[in-house]
């Protein structure tokens, strides 16, 4: 994947405009993602670890909002059921092509991978076909919020017993002083991985309205109402978590 740096947001702009997964995202996304979600290589290696266990075979496993596939990548080479394919879906061209491109290379470096379909669409729009494994990796906090319980009933439906949905997310805490040093200690992250006082105040107006986290009550309470039965965090660096949803 690319190893361009992101500078997208270095030098003062006039106004800054509403973050969208453009090209210029999806060029230093590798780079953006990692610096700016604590713990993204961790929830993106141990994916495929849970992914293992909850896989059944001749299967679709989804994932959702995929950017440029680091999710999809890591299934391919890890889940060993049977018949198993990948649906990646993503509604950004720009992310979907060079997802597309990695995959393809992906495909020269490793034998064994399974089978992937890359689709560029909503996944509000999505008819899903039976799926044992489901991740939203960092999507769910772009879809409009009264759009979020019924893609989750959608997956809920989609879901084969023995199956699960992994969903991670940005947390925002219902107690002020939990929310206030999560934040602050969020921006030390970013401040330890190279980020300047300007890039992160820029990058925040940038995505205010774009990307509305939850609390964890409400993710448990949501994915409860949308059936499903057991919902397990399994991964949280500062304010950014993974959650295990079983049906
Ligand atoms: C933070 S990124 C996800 C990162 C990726 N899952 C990973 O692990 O590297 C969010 C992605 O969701 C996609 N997205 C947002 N809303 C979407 C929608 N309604 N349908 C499909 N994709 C969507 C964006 O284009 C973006 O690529
Ligand atoms: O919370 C932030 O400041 C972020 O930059 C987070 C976040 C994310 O969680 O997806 C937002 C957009 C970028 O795609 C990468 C990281």
């Amino acid at each position: 994947m690319s190893q361009e740096p992101d500078r997208l947001f270095a030098q003062p702009l006039a106004q800054v405009a509403d973050f969208v997964f453009n090209e210029d995202v999806a060029r230093v996304f590798p780079d953006m993602i990692k610096r700016s979600v604590p713990g993204y290589p961790t929830i993106v290696e141990n994916i495929s670890v849970l992914a293992a266990r909850f896989a059944q075979p001749h299967t679709t496993l989804y994932d959702l909002g995929c950017s440029l596939g680091a999710v999809t990548q890591a299934l391919r080479r890890h889940v060993r059921a049977d018949g198993c394919r990948v649906i990646a879906v993503d509604n950004s061209a720009a992310m979907v092509e060079r997802c597309s491109e990695y995959l393809h290379s992906q495909d020269s470096m490793f034998q064994e991978l399974l089978p992937v379909e890359v689709i560029e669409a909503d996944i509000l729009a999505l008819a899903f076909q039976p799926t044992s494994l489901v991740a939203l990796n960092f999507t769910l906090q772009f879809i409009a919020i009264e759009r979020r319980p019924e893609l989750l009933a959608r997956i809920r439906q989609a879901l084969l017993p023995g199956g699960a949905l992994i969903l991670s997310e940005k947390l925002r805490f219902e107690d002020a002083i939990e929310d206030e040093l999560l934040t602050a200690l969020h921006l030390d992250f970013k401040r330890a991985n190279g980020y300047s006082e300007l890039e992160i105040a820029q990058k925040r107006s940038a995505i205010e309205k774009v990307m509305l986290p939850d609390s964890l009550q409400t993710h448990r309470q949501r994915l409860l109402d949308a059936g499903f039965s057991q919902v397990l965090p399994w991964f949280q660096c500062l304010n950014f978590a993974s959650l295990i949803a079983l049906p």
